[in-house]
């Protein structure tokens, strides 16, 4: 916690990313060819259900039910399919004054694919 301009800023460090495992050959009841995992979690390992209410991952709309909501740690979805497409992540926090935060992860079958940002909240309730 720090404090700038008599302003208490909580910073919360975060981690979004993919990571996907081609299968042998093209599965033959629906051709799907890898499996793959979208999450978010802290940078620190902390908890982060303490300040965060539900995240969603908004999937391709051709998947059953392409809104995942997830209600605590871990913060992923686990699926397979053919191909990448972008998975947006919404984060929606316990304290309804905070906006919720929507990040944007294209999904990466070549490697792992991870991005930092930060979780910033001035003068938090
Ligand atoms: O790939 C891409 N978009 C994709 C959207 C959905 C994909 C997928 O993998 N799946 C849908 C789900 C289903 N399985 C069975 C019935 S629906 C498995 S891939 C783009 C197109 C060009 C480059 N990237």
């Amino acid at each position: 916690m720090s404090s700038y301009a008599n302003k208490t800023v909580i910073v919360k460090p975060i981690i979004f990313g993919n990571t996907s495992q081609a299968f042998p050959k093209a599965r033959e009841e629906d051709g799907h060819t890898h499996a793959w995992t979208v999450y978010l979690k802290s940078y620190e390992h902390e908890d982060m259900s303490v300040f965060i209410k539900k995240v969603q991952f908004k999937l391709h709309n051709s998947y059953a039910v392409p809104v995942r909501t997830i209600t605590k740690p871990p913060y992923e979805v686990r699926e397979t399919g053919w191909g990448e497409f972008d998975v947006e992540i919404k984060i929606f926090f316990a304290d309804n004054v905070e906006r919720t935060i929507t990040l944007f992860h294209p999904l990466n079958f070549q490697q792992a694919s991870e991005w930092y940002d930060e979780l910033v909240f001035v003068n938090p309730s």
